[in-house]
């Protein structure tokens, strides 16, 4: 398996470079060159076999026999023995057809664990083997970053950086990250906001310099491996709902378009996916590209689902990348064109996008009547991400006889201002960290300048 990259000029890497780095030298993202095949056959087999198991099915093609198979069985199943739940991604029937898949019982309470209990499993293995070090950055709105330092705290061979936009993420989401007190953690508090972050990071691929040799790793949606992790529970989950026999819908509560891009690739390998609806908070620009061509950025809003205020929606350039038939010179062109402010799709790609695609957006107003509509409805208490799929789903649903499934992507106990606004008690945190909120809390607070960041950065290490 080859990766190549989304701007068309960066060299084509195989699966273990594609983990080990982070943007494509020419800037773009890693996609794989081909796209594997599941027959309907081969996913009907999926019916009543672990979380495991169908991870590795799903994962093996991609790993292009860079890791043996029975390492990677390995890896696979201690990553997914972590979760609080046999199933790793249960799902529940809410209504007619309306069904939850709650992404929330890893160790951080969010869908980034699905991922990153791999990538930290991956990343070692794979540095380990070089016996090399290396250096991870990531920016994060409040869930990657918990997520990435419990997948990467344990490996002897990272030192890890998360960036995070000071006082825009919960407090629970903050302790999260900030209580853990290992020596190769470190969290910067930057003043700014998610994407001032993640544009940080990105300029620190573009020249690496200021590492002076040491490796840089990417454990934001940026990196292959996440993306990867992630289609498998859009199997799992459709499997469960009658799939392939049916055809399924996706709801996806969606900022950097990491988690709605791995149900395309899914539906890419061959999963009869009807819709794929993408569900913004205030922050919409998703929505009105999908709704109405219009790529331009606008002023972010801290919004009461503040892991979903991001702006530049880094993944959707993956899907661009498809729309426009692997054409890397069409994506730079439309990607300097947002550089300035704004772009739009041809007619064509866009009409494309829109025979999957559907939007809606939700602002905090309308996230808290859907929790608490949610709740008298069904009995569940949905974190504010999660409330904007539910609405999503009842405003874009193509019918009523197709299964939809809205992802639930958080648990309400890391966002205790939306649960209390909409009038509920706080959901009490799990037993593991039920003393969350008197640990010792460890982090910088820096500016949003990248040369200040980046000498943060170069000087710290763990001894
Ligand atoms: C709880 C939650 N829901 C949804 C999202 C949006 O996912 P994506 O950025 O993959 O679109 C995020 C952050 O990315 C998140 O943390
Ligand atoms: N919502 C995310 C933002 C980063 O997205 P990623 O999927 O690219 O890591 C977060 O919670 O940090």
């Amino acid at each position: 398996m080859r990766y190549i990259s989304t701007r068309g000029q960066a060299p084509a890497l195989n699966f273990e470079d594609v983990v080990l780095t982070g943007l494509a030298s020419d800037g773009g993202l890693y996609v794989p060159e081909q796209v594997p095949q599941f027959s309907p056959e081969q996913i009907a087999s999926f019916s009543g076999q672990s979380y495991a198991e169908v991870a590795y099915q799903i994962i093996h093609p991609f790993v292009g026999g860079m890791i043996e198979d029975a390492t990677l069985r390995t890896l696979i199943e201690e990553a997914y023995a972590s979760f609080a739940h046999d199933a790793v991604a249960p799902i529940k029937q809410l209504d007619t057809n309306h069904f939850l898949l709650e992404l929330f019982h890893g160790p951080t309470l969010a869908f980034k664990d699905v991922a990153l209990q791999l990538l930290g499993r991956l990343l070692d293995h794979f540095l380990g083997l070089r016996n090399e070090k290396a250096v991870i950055m990531g920016a994060t709105s409040g869930d990657t970053g918990s997520a990435a330092i419990e997948g990467c705290k344990p490996c002897a061979h990272v030192d890890i950086f998360i960036l995070h936009p000071h006082q825009r993420v919960s407090e629970v989401q903050r302790r999260q990250m900030t209580s853990v007190l290992a020596d190769n953690v470190f969290n910067i508090a930057v003043e700014g906001n998610f994407d001032d972050a993640q544009a940080m990071v990105k300029a620190s691929f573009a020249d690496q310099s200021f590492l002076e040799g040491r490796r840089l790793i990417a454990v934001n949606s940026i990196n292959w491996a996440r993306i990867m992790a992630q289609i498998v529970y859009y199997f799992t989950s459709a499997v469960a709902v009658g799939a392939p026999h049916r055809e399924v819908s996706f709801c996806v509560p969606s900022a950097n378009f990491g988690d709605v891009f791995a149900g395309y690739m899914a539906y890419k390998m061959g999963l009869p996916i009807k819709q794929l609806i993408v569900a913004t908070n205030a922050n919409d620009i998703l929505h009105r590209t999908l709704a109405h061509n219009d790529f331009s950025k606008r002023e972010l809003v801290p919004t009461l689902a503040p892991s979903m205020d991001i702006v530049v929606s880094s993944n959707f350039e993956r899907l661009l990348f498809d729309l426009y038939q692997h054409d890397g010179a069409a994506v730079t062109g439309l990607l300097e064109q947002f550089q300035q402010q704004a772009m739009t799709l041809d007619a064509e790609a866009w009409q494309r996008a829109q025979q999957l695609f559907s939007s809606y957006c939700a602002d905090d107003a309308t996230i808290l009547e859907v929790i608490q509509d949610a709740h008298q409805r069904t009995g569940e208490l949905l974190d504010p991400h999660t409330a904007t799929a539910y609405l999503a789903t009842q405003k874009c649903r193509l019918d009523t006889h197709t299964p939809v499934i809205s992802l639930a992507t958080a648990h309400p106990a890391k966002f205790a201002d939306a649960v209390v606004q909409a009038g509920f008690a706080e959901a009490p945190l799990p037993a593991h960290m039920a003393d969350l909120l008197t640990r010792e809390e460890r982090y910088q607070v820096l500016p949003a300048d990248l040369r200040t960041i980046q000498e943060f950065v170069r000087t710290h290490k763990r001894p």
